[in-house]
Formats: structure tokens, C-alpha cells, sequence
């Protein structure tokens, strides 16, 4: 009898984080430099809603500063990028991160590719993926970062380990196979048209599951002792969240596993702070 496997809070690793990064930020106050976060948030949608307040509050936590331009769904995208120009001139912002989904008329790449990358905390302008590909110091997207610093706060070892990554989207499926290849894993990406999903999923040692529809994964999908990190956030009829994975069946067999709440989503919003406090200090020593 396999025992079940050990939690992995990211509420419980993000408080430890910010309470770190409190005092560093305490320390570039005193040389007068105090990390500002600018979110843009166009339309009413009540789950960017939210996700934005929690970036914001998080920021205060950390005795950072952050403001929000809140934009109406009907702006264009023309008056969108003369913002985003106008925030990439301001010493005063030292992060910008445009709440996605935009609405449908407006190109969303080319929202991203018009943020300056030395302001890009979200790590999503090709010049930051570029970068991260080649293994280079860059900000790194913030949801991959969260996994990748969940894993090193347990020490799982992740060099030779097959990781099999499941959902190829640009911000979190392909770049966390990236990092998880940077530490050197052996990387399997799946998505919707992996035939035998099961074949790849149940050979990984360490399987992360970011698709957006609840319990995608369960028990029987995963092998003996792998460590599962569950992406998704599904909101369900009841109003509660729910992940990708089936917990409880999955936790049977893995050695480690994260929540859905409390796994990786609050970790997302941690390094997005850590991003914007490099960003701080790198913009004061030019
Ligand atoms: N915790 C956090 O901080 C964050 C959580 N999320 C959550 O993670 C989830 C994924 O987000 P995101 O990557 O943006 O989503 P996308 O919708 O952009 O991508 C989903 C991926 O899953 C694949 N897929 C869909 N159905 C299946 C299936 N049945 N079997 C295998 N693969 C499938 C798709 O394949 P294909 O490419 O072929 O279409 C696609 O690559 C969502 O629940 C989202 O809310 C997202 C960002 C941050
Ligand atoms: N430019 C941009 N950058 C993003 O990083 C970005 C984005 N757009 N659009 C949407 C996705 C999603 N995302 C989450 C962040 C935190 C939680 C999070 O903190 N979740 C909590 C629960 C929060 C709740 O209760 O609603 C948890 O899982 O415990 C979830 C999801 C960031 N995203």
C-alpha cells in the first residue's frame, strides 16, 4: 500500500516569498526606489476581475506600489497601444501587465509585443520567450516560474526526470516545458490531438496538467510516486474552484501534488512581484 502523497502549498510558499521580498523591497525604499506594478484591465469580465484585485493586494502586502487603468471594452486598439507607449516612457512604472483575455478586437500579440520588454513582468513579449529559450536572464512567465519554484522548495530533482506536459498554450504548457528542459527533464508535450494520452501521461515522473477542463486527469493516468502539478482553475456550477486533476484519486498515487485553490494560482501572482522588483532595480542601474 503506496502512502498518499505530500501537499504542496502555494499559499502557504507564496506568504513565506512575499514576506521575504517584503524586506527587500523595505531596502530599495531606502534608496529611494519603491517597485511600481501598472496593471491595464479593459472590459467588466469577473474572473480578470478578481485575478486583478489579488495581483493588487499582493502587491500592497509586499509594501509595493501598483495602480489600475481600468479601460472599457469598447476601446480600440489603437488608443490601447498610445497607453502602453505612454506607460513604456514613465520612470515612475516599472511593470506593465495587460489582464488577457482582451476582447476579440483587439490583437492581443500585438498588445504584447508593444510592451517594452524591460517592463515585461508578465514574461510574455517574444523577446523575454527568446531569451528563456536560450537559457539567458530574462524575466521568466510568471505561472512556469511559480511550478518551477515549487518543485526546488520540496528539492524534487528534476534533471533526467521525463516531465510530460499536457496543454501547449504560449503562456503556460510550452514555456514550462522549457524550463523543465533548462533543469534538464526529458520533455513530452501532449494537447488535443495526442492520440493515447494515457500512455504519455502514466510514463511521467513529473506531470503538469494545464487544459481548463475540470478533472482531465485522474488516479488511473498517473504513474506510482510522480510528483503532479495541476495548472488548471475551472470554476464549477456550485461557484467553487476546481483543477484539471482529480485530487483525490490523483493524490493516491503521486508523491507530490498541488491544490487547486491554493497551488500554483497564488504562486503565479508571487513571481509576478519578484518580476517586478528585478525590474525595479534593473531600471535604476542604468
Ligand atoms: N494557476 C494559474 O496561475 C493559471 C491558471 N491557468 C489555467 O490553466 C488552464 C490552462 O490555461 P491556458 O494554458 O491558458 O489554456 P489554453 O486554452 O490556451 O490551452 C489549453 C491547452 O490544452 C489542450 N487541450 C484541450 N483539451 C485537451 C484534452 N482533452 N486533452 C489534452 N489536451 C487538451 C489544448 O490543445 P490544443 O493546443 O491542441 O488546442 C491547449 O494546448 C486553465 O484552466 C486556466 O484557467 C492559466 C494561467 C495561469
Ligand atoms: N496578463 C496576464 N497575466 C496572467 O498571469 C494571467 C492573465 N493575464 N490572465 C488570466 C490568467 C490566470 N491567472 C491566475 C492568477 C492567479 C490565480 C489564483 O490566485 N488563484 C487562486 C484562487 C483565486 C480565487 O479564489 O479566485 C488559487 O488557485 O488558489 C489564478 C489564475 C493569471 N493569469
Amino acid at each position: 500500500m503506496s502512502k498518499t502523497a505530500e501537499v504542496i502549498n502555494g499559499k502557504d510558499l507564496s506568504h513565506e516569498l512575499k514576506m521575504e521580498m517584503k524586506q527587500e523591497v523595505a531596502q530599495l525604499e531606502k534608496e529611494g526606489i519603491v517597485p511600481h506594478l501598472t496593471v491595464v484591465l479593459v472590459g467588466e469580465d469577473p474572473a480578470s476581475k478578481s485575478y486583478v484585485s489579488g495581483k493588487q493586494k499582493a502587491c500592497t502586502e509586499t509594501g509595493m506600489s501598483s495602480d489600475l487603468i481600468k479601460l472599457d471594452e469598447t476601446v480600440t486598439e489603437e488608443e490601447l497601444l498610445k497607453l502602453i507607449d505612454k506607460l513604456n516612457h514613465d520612470n515612475h512604472v516599472h511593470g506593465i501587465l495587460v489582464q488577457l483575455p482582451l476582447p476579440k478586437h483587439i490583437a492581443e500579440q500585438k498588445v504584447i509585443e508593444a510592451i517594452d520588454p524591460s517592463k515585461d513582468v508578465d514574461g510574455f513579449h517574444p523577446v523575454s520567450i527568446g531569451r528563456m529559450m536560450i537559457g539567458e536572464d530574462t524575466f521568466l512567465p510568471c505561472t512556469p516560474y511559480g511550478i518551477i519554484t515549487m518543485l526546488k522548495s520540496k528539492n524534487i530533482e528534476i534533471s533526467g526526470k521525463h516531465a510530460v506536459i499536457v496543454g501547449r498554450s504560449n503562456i503556460v504548457g510550452k514555456p514550462v516545458g522549457q524550463l523543465l528542459l533548462n533543469e534538464n527533464a526529458t520533455v513530452t508535450y501532449c494537447h488535443s490531438r495526442t492520440k493515447n494520452l494515457r500512455e504519455f501521461t502514466k510514463s511521467a515522473d513529473i506531470l503538469v496538467v494545464a487544459v481548463g477542463k475540470p478533472h482531465v486527469i485522474n488516479g488511473e493516468d498517473v504513474k506510482e510516486g510522480a510528483v503532479v502539478i495541476d495548472v488548471g482553475v475551472n470554476r464549477i456550477e456550485d461557484g467553487s474552484l476546481t483543477g484539471d486533476v482529480d485530487f483525490d484519486s490523483a493524490k493516491e498515487k503521486a508523491s507530490y501534488i498541488t491544490p487547486v485553490p491554493k497551488g500554483v494560482g497564488p504562486m503565479t501572482i508571487t513571481m509576478l512581484l519578484k518580476n517586478t522588483i528585478k525590474a525595479a532595480k534593473e531600471l535604476n542601474r542604468k
